[in-house]
């Protein structure tokens, strides 16, 4: 047996994983509960908003030619026949110099052509439900048109956007109660190791907590997905299998870390060969972390073997499964947004076919982003990550200067 090592260019085992993911089917979900997804159709508008027009200042509606000559010096005074608050359903007539006090959100009079807002105005002294206008004000002032936000009809919202608060909001004021949308997706986390508990008692010499799963059922609802846990599987066979299966058959996509190295008990990649009639592929990605990887389909379930280090299935999840449920999940643009920031101090590393994924934080001084490394670059120094904000991506190389501009990938912060 050798083991000799191919190193596939990061790209090309992105590619291989997302082109083997499709979309689910368009589900209509409740607006409340769409944040985050993806729209499956387009949102037309069954009317306009603002349904009437309204004006968008609290004042007086008037007719815009009784305020000619108007100043500080020499206001005109116009004759107060109504008021008008949001909500109240009125027209009053306005004739010649006559306005009607009106409160933001209201309706205009069919007869007022704009408002002047009431800081340019004063009660008459002189004439009892006057007021005096000090400023000219031109037609259409403070006034919001019916439809000038939305027309009937229009296309408000196009298939394939993400559902933001401001998109829920535009579907609140339609009407709308539920929205088309490609589902969450169900995420199952399996931690594979024979070395694993999740005891608090103290530990017996060989055995280890299992960070992995707590930290990716995290990353995946983080991620907008529904994160399951299915615990621990320990090394054997026919535990994995079993677990493997019933993951495939109730969940949409599975994530499990450990056993994909060329170590002895080293499962995972086995038992997804079995189960997926030989349709998997088991990688070595030119990146550090997260070297080791394997990938196939249970029954059409894709299942993400990442590599057991803590740090590095945290990566590995971030490069591969996160990128994949999203395109399930109709995203668009599964990859997060590169950024680049400068270099605080000289970084080297070692010419080893692979990118370097750092674990790094960055911030922003007078508009620039910085970023410095963290001390402890190892794929188990988990304690390293939990105090990063990104990722800094490290091209081959020897010796990077300070002041050099490099990659990052921002990660989400708790708060
Ligand atoms: N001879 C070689 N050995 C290793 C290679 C290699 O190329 N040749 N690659 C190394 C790299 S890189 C990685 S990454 C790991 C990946 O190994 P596995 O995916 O097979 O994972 P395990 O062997 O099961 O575990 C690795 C490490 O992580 C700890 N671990 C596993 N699961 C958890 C968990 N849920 N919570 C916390 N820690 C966990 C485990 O105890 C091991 O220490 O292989 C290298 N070896
Ligand atoms: O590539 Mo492994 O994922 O560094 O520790």
């Amino acid at each position: 047996m050798t083991y000799k090592e191919t190193l596939i260019p990061l790209e090309t085992a992105q590619s291989y994983v997302l082109e083997r993911i499709t979309k689910a089917n368009p589900i209509a979900i409740n607006i409340r509960d769409a944040l985050g997804l993806t729209l499956a159709q387009d949102v037309t508008s069954p009317e306009n908003i603002p349904p009437f027009r309204n004006t968008a200042s609290d004042g007086y509606a008037l007719r815009s030619t009784d305020t000619l000559g108007a100043s500080k010096d020499s206001p005109v005074s116009l004759e107060v026949v109504a008021t008008i608050a949001a909500g109240d359903n009125i027209d009053p007539q306005l004739g010649s110099m006559q306005s009607a006090r009106i409160m933001t959100g209201a309706p205009i009079p069919a007869d007022a052509d704009s408002v002047i807002m009431v800081e340019d105005t004063s009660p008459d002294p002189e004439v009892e439900g006057n007021v005096l206008v000090y400023k000219e004000v031109r037609p259409g002032d403070s006034v919001r048109e019916a439809g000038s936000d939305v027309e009937e009809g229009q296309v408000v919202l196009l298939a394939g956007t993400k559902i933001t608060p401001a998109a829920i909001g535009v579907l609140a004021s339609l009407g709308y109660k539920k929205v088309p949308v490609f589902p969450r997706a169900k995420v199952a986390v399996i931690s594979t190791g024979s070395e694993l508990t999740e005891s608090a008692e103290p530990l017996r010499r060989a055995m280890i907590r299992d960070s992995n799963r707590p930290a990716l059922l995290s990353a995946i609802t983080g991620s907008g997905f529904e994160a399951y846990d299915l615990g621990i599987v320990p090394d054997d066979k026919e535990a994995l299998e079993t677990a493997f299966k019933e993951a495939a058959s109730n969940y949409d996509a599975i994530v499990t870390s450990g056993g994909v190295s060329v170590g002895d008990f080293d499962l995972t990649k086995q038992v997804l060969k079995d189960l997926s009639g030989g349709e998997m592929r088991w990688m070595q990605v030119a990146i550090k972390p997260a070297k080791p990887f394997a990938f196939g389909l249970i029954e059409g379930t894709p299942l993400f073997g990442l590599p057991g280090n803590p740090v590095s299935a945290l990566v590995s999840f971030e490069l591969f499964a996160r990128p994949a449920i999203l395109k399930m999940m109709g995203s668009p643009q599964p990859f997060r947004p590169l950024l680049k920031a400068t270099l605080v101090d000289e970084i080297r590393r070692n010419r080893d076919g692979k990118v370097h994924f750092l674990r790094a934080s960055y911030h922003s001084v007078d508009g620039e982003l910085r970023v410095s490394i963290k001390a402890g670059q190892m794929s188990h120094m988990l304690s390293q990550m939990a105090s990063s904000n990104c990722l800094l991506v490290v091209p081959e190389g020897e010796i990077f200067e300070a002041g050099e501009r490099l990659p990052i990938i921002p990660l989400e912060q708790a708060g």
